[in-house]
């Protein structure tokens, strides 16, 4: 509704959904969205349904005004921060079949997050009706799942993947990097470092002594929990055992303090 007046067979429009918090990893996706858009959405919504843990939602940092200024001085067009209500005026339910992966990795820690995650995203597209939309590959297996939702409802419009933005000391920048203590933040880097190790040393080592390695690294840091390290298919997620496949990653979760990250990084 909010878009109809410019929409037409000249202008292209981009969204670039987010959950807020804004930091250079979203001016990334914002300034790729401009290139390849004649006007470019930056949706702000902290979405209740993908969230598993009540406190992680209650404590998502939500500085609006920061955020305003950020999206001015980065050229946005158009801000669209839609209340809870306006999104989920009616109690609904929501479920699509997104495949296998949907279970596996941040599926299996977050139970239903996918389901969440598509739901609004579906609502955004449907809301901004955008020709292209662009994501972080941060959040690698997000982008999987907004792939099957488009399939799934045969959307036409173009999910572009963006690269990672890291701090200079490569921690991959993260709202809830915000709740790390200066030890935590330390502590933190032992992720990137981990998977940097798997991508120098790729070439040279099988993957089951990669993943001993790079589990032993994180493992032995203190204040760090991981959950999984794992070396897949970049379009199933399984496990990865042949270091000749195409489209390999490695990806990362673990808690830091109380904090969770995740993190990746391309191998073949
Ligand atoms: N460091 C980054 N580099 C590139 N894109 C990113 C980065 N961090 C987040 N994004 C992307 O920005 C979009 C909005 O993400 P979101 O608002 O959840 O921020 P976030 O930093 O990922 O926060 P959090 O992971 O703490 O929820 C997503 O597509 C996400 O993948
Ligand atoms: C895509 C998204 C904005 C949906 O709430 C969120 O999952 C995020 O910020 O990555
Ligand atoms: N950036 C992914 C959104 C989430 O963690 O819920």
């Amino acid at each position: 509704m909010l878009l109809k007046p410019v929409k037409s067979a000249a202008q292209k429009i981009a969204l670039v959904p987010t959950m807020g918090a804004l930091h250079k990893g979203h001016i990334s996706l914002l300034e790729l969205a401009q290139q390849k858009a004649d006007v470019v959405v930056c949706s702000i919504f902290v979405n209740p349904t993908q969230f598993t843990d009540p406190k992680d939602l209650e404590k998502y940092p939500r500085p609006l005004e920061h955020d305003i200024q950020m999206l001015e001085a980065a050229g946005c067009d158009i801000v669209f921060m839609p209340a809870v209500a306006e999104m989920y005026p009616t109690p609904e339910t929501w479920h699509i079949d997104l495949g296998p992966a949907e279970f596996l990795l941040e599926g299996a820690f977050r139970k239903g997050h996918y389901q969440g995650v598509t739901q609004i995203v579906k609502k955004l597209f449907d809301a901004v009706d955008p020709d292209i939309a662009c994501f972080g590959q941060k959040d690698f297996q997000q982008i999987l799942m907004i792939r099957q939702m488009v399939a799934h409802f045969d959307l036409k419009l173009e999910i572009l993947s963006c690269p990672i933005i890291r701090e200079d000391d490569g921690l991959a920048m993260s709202s809830r990097n915000i709740h790390l203590s200066a030890a935590d933040r330390q502590h933190a880097l032992i992720l990137s470092k981990a998977l940097n190790y798997v991508h120098e040393n790729f070439d040279t080592k099988p993957i089951a002594e990669l993943l001993i390695d790079a589990e032993t690294m994180i493992s032995a840091t203190p204040g760090v929990e991981l959950d999984y390290f794992t070396i897949a298919n970049g379009e199933t997620l399984l496990p990865e055992s042949d270091k000749n496949a195409q489209n390999i990653v490695a990806l990362v979760a673990a808690k830091v303090g109380q904090t969770r990250l995740i993190d990746n990084i391309l191998l073949s």
